[in-house]
């Protein structure tokens, strides 16, 4: 049969399924749209899921309706052919007795739609487009059979009525992503061996070149256009319609001789990580995602073939036929024409290959961004790491600093620890020492310590010394406590007994108390000098202790001191009183010594009077003379009378008066004089300078300090007659220098002198007269020596009138210190201006001749008369007795 014979082996329609099967596992190819594969097989029965068999060109046939004419025409005649659309084979009638049988991949009735057209005829072939493959789709048939109608049917009317063209770019533009994805058409016409260009009809010459390698053809020059949306695309199809007609029209050509053809390319991207159909099963996924991107260029070729048949030259595209048929018998032969045509194709097979292509451009833009990516990235891990590393630094160093802490701290410790385990050990040492009797030898410690303080001792002995020192200055102050307590009682004693002996004894025990408490004092000094600083808590606790001691000790020494000032002062009340016994058992009562306090020097009681005065001397050699004369300015007024007695009755030994000058005592003395607070320490005061004035270098030094005047306040100021008494002796020791004469007038030395007379007091009146008997020497041995001319100060001062009403004073000292006077002054004649002729002055050496002065007419002379009395004469009156 032919229609057996028509029909390729192993292709057959019937065995489509088998075929199908065994090259669907043959084939690479694998679809990414099941659900397209699975519309393709849909019940309606198709070309049996063209995919399946990817390289044979599926043919359908169709058959067009008949139209007007054919109904009338063809009335009375049977239709060419048969349709068995479910056995997808046709009948092709050869007379009314005869047919031939043909069996295609499907079989579409009159009644065919057009939807079920496409998607029997090409919705599978653009599946495969839009997978990456070339598709092609073709129709081929007898002029007006409905080639046009089929492919490119605008369905302006009727969208039923759409046709391949329209209904395949409605799918890409539904399946591609617009963003990375695009649609391009081309829409040309051959005629000939002429391409035109439908979209551009003044590019009508295109050139048709040809890969060598794969064969594919290419239309460079034809105008490629972007489609975005179903619209543009029917508007450009519409155009193109238009200019075929115009250029058949223009060439007179029929449009059943001329080729539309459609190009659409569609180029889609693969997405990260999406298996191309060339990946390999065991390609890891690291080594896709270095992969450049993958573009797949699929190309869709829609052709009107207008009776071409080289339809067996379609390239590596999936290719479908449509072959369109009319009913007519008229028109039988070109029917079985077509027919055979289709079976032919039946047998081309082409080799369909995906159309990849690796996208370096956007590979590059990608891998820019992965760059720009890892840099940011390396960067960010460069600072963090710098971050980690600073803060790990800062952490250790943290770390370390804390250690070295922690370390300082304990090693601080630790050596505290030693140190303090080390004077424990030196403290048991010391214990060990002071239980040895030997080690505790006075002399050999002094030495010993001060060995040490001179050699810079080691800290330890610093602290041992000093432990020593507290130690033997808790046993002195505890010794000299016992003692003063022991000293008061016997103090008691002394006030009601004239034990002498105790009196020394207690005079020994005191000086032995005060050197022994001296004596360490000066070494506290040294060694506290020696530990001012760096000292431990433990020297510094025993020097706040030795201070605590030194301070006590203090005290005991001012009441050393009180207790001294008493035993002084008993001792020489003792001895006043003692002088006082003295004088009445001689039947004496005047000394004939100037010192106004100073013992006795009578001879009978030459060897008591020498023993008491060596025990109180030896007494103040012991004391100190700087400490007896710093108690003159004790805050203590009872120390201070105690010592200004003391200071006046040493004052009456000559051996001490210079002494007491030069250490200070006079200016202490003249204070308390200038700062009268007590009548006593006036007179004592007083007394003492008078005692002070003895001594002709210190009567200069009196003068020098302001003595002259301080003494002649006090005699104005003061009531008291031994007071005065003193303050007279005082000026009158003066005026037995010859050097003062002048200042003890001009200072009112003179005057205060002569005040003190109106005190009456004979003992005042006795210091007075001495004092005028000691000017007037002093005057006459100037006179004498012509150093001194003049009329007498003495006189001048108003001395004259006393002088000779006290010429026959009874008191003996008076009256003989007014001869003296008188017998001093003999060759001033002035001295009678005052006195009446006759004037008797008692006392007066007997026979002596005194001359008057010439030039005086009141010359006064006088006689020493025999009775002892003398007489005044005035100037007038010879001496001629
Ligand atoms: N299947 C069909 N159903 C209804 N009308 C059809 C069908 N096929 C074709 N026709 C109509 O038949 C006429 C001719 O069709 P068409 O122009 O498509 O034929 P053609 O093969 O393209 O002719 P040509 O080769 O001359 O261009 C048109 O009017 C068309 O509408």
């Amino acid at each position: 049969m032919a229609s057996r014979n028509g029909v390729p082996r192993g292709v057959t329609f019937k065995n489509e399924k088998a075929s199908s099967a065994t090259n669907y596992k043959a084939s690479s190819v694998k679809s990414k749209h099941p659900a397209r594969r699975c519309a393709s097989l849909g019940p309606a029965g198709s070309i049996k899921d063209v995919s399946h068999v990817p390289g044979r060109v599926r043919v359908a046939v169709r058959l067009r309706p008949k139209n007007a004419e054919e109904s009338v025409a063809d009335a009375d005649y049977a239709d060419c052919v048969e349709l068995q659309s479910e056995l997808k084979r046709l009948k092709l009638r050869k007379n009314n007795w005869d047919s031939d049988t043909y069996e295609f991949d499907e079989v579409l009735t009159e009644f065919a739609s057009q939807k079920r057209v496409y998607e029997v005829v090409a919705k599978p072939v653009v599946e495969s487009v839009l997978d990456g493959y070339n598709g092609t789709v073709l129709a081929y048939g007898q002029t007006g059979t409905g080639k046009t109608f089929t492919l490119g049917q605008l369905g302006e009317e009727a969208v039923s009525d759409r046709g391949i063209m329209i209904r395949a770019m409605e799918d890409i533009l539904a399946d591609i992503c617009l963003e990375t994805d695009s649609v391009f058409i081309s829409y040309i016409q051959l005629y000939m061996e002429t391409i035109q260009d439908l979209l551009n009809p003044a590019n009508d010459n295109i050139p048709i070149t040809e890969d060598p390698r794969t064969g594919e053809v290419s239309l460079p020059g034809a105008t490629v256009v972007e489609i975005r949306d179903q619209p543009s695309f029917i508007e450009l199809l519409r155009l193109g319609e238009t200019h075929r007609f115009a250029a058949n029209t223009k060439l007179n050509t029929e449009s059943s001789r001329s080729h539309a053809i459609l190009m659409v390319q569609v180029k889609r991207s693969i997405r990260s990580g999406e298996p191309s159909s060339s990946d390999d099963e065991n390609h890891s996924q690291s080594a896709k995602n270095c992969n450049p991107p993958i573009v797949r260029k699929g190309k869709l070729v829609v052709v009107d073939l207008a009776g071409s048949e080289r339809v067996h030259k379609s390239g590596t595209a999936r290719t479908s036929l449509v072959v369109t048929i009319g009913p007519s018998p008229r028109h039988r032969g070109e029917t079985t024409s077509t027919i055979l045509f289709g079976q032919r194709a039946m047998k081309v097979e082409n080799m369909l290959k995906i159309k990849e292509e690796f996208d370096y451009k956007s590979l590059s833009k990608k891998l820019e961004v992965q760059l720009d990516k890892l840099i940011a990235e390396g960067e960010r891990r460069q600072k963090a790491f710098d971050d980690e590393v600073k803060r790990i630094s800062i952490e250790s160093q943290n770390h370390i600093s804390e250690v070295e802490r922690k370390f300082s701290s304990e090693l601080e410790k630790e050596r505290t620890k030693c140190q303090m385990d080390y004077l424990e050990s030196i403290k048991q040492l010391e214990e060990k020492w002071i239980t040895n009797p030997q080690s505790q030898q006075m002399n050999g410690f002094s030495n010993g310590l001060c060995d040490r303080v001179e050699h810079n001792m080691p800290l330890s002995e610093e602290v041992a010394e000093v432990k020593r020192l507290l130690e033997n200055e808790i046993q002195l102050r505890k010794t000299a406590e016992e003692e003063v307590n022991n000293l008061k009682r016997q103090l008691s004693q002394l006030t009601s007994s004239e034990v002498w002996s105790k009196l020394v004894f207690v005079v020994s025990l005191i000086t032995d108390l005060l050197f022994c408490c001296l004596l360490p004092v000066s070494f506290l000094n040294l060694t506290s000098l020696k530990f001012q600083e760096g000292r431990p808590a433990e020297i510094h606790r025993l020097h706040q202790m030795l201070d605590d001691e030194a301070y006590e000790k203090k005290k005991l020494q001012d009441e050393i001191t009180s207790l001294q000032s008493q035993l002084l002062q008993l001792t020489f009340e003792a001895d006043q009183m003692r002088r006082y016994i003295d004088k009445l058992e001689s039947g004496n009562g005047f000394s004939r010594s100037h010192s106004l306090t100073s013992p006795s020097k009578q001879p009978q009681h030459k060897d008591r009077e020498n023993g008491h005065k060596s025990s109180f001397n030896s007494l103040f050699e012991q004391v100190g003379l700087q400490r007896i004369l710093a108690m003159l300015e004790s805050q203590d007024a009872n120390i201070r009378i105690h010592a200004v007695k003391i200071v006046a009755n040493l004052a009456a030994e000559e051996t001490n008066q210079e002494r007491i000058v030069a250490a200070g005592g006079l200016t202490s003395l003249l204070m308390l004089l200038r700062s009268y607070e007590d009548e006593t320490v006036r007179r004592v005061a007083a007394g003492a300078i008078a005692n002070l004035a003895m001594n002709e270098a210190n009567q200069e030094i009196i003068v020098a300090e302001g003595g002259i005047s301080l003494l002649a306040i006090t005699a104005d100021d003061a009531e008291d007659p031994q007071t005065l008494r003193m303050v007279a002796g005082a000026i009158a020791n003066l005026c037995g220098n010859d050097k003062l004469q002048v200042k003890l007038r001009a200072e009112g030395g003179i005057r205060a002198l002569l005040g003190m007379v109106r005190c009456r007091h004979p003992d005042v009146l006795a210091q007075i007269a001495r004092g005028v008997a000691n000017f007037a020497k002093c005057e006459s041995r100037g006179t004498t020596q012509g150093t001194k001319t003049g009329k007498s100060l003495l006189l001048e001062d108003g001395a004259l009138p006393w002088i000779v009403q006290n010429a026959n004073n009874e008191a003996s000292p008076i009256r003989r210190h007014i001869e003296l006077a008188l017998s001093k002054c003999e060759r001033y004649d002035c001295w009678g201006c005052t006195l009446g002729a006759g004037t008797h002055i008692s006392g007066l050496l007997p026979g002596r001749y005194k001359e008057s002065c010439p030039s005086d007419p009141y010359t006064v002379r006088y006689w020493e008369l025999e009775d002892g009395r003398g007489i005044l004469l005035p100037s007038a009156t010879p001496l001629d007795g």
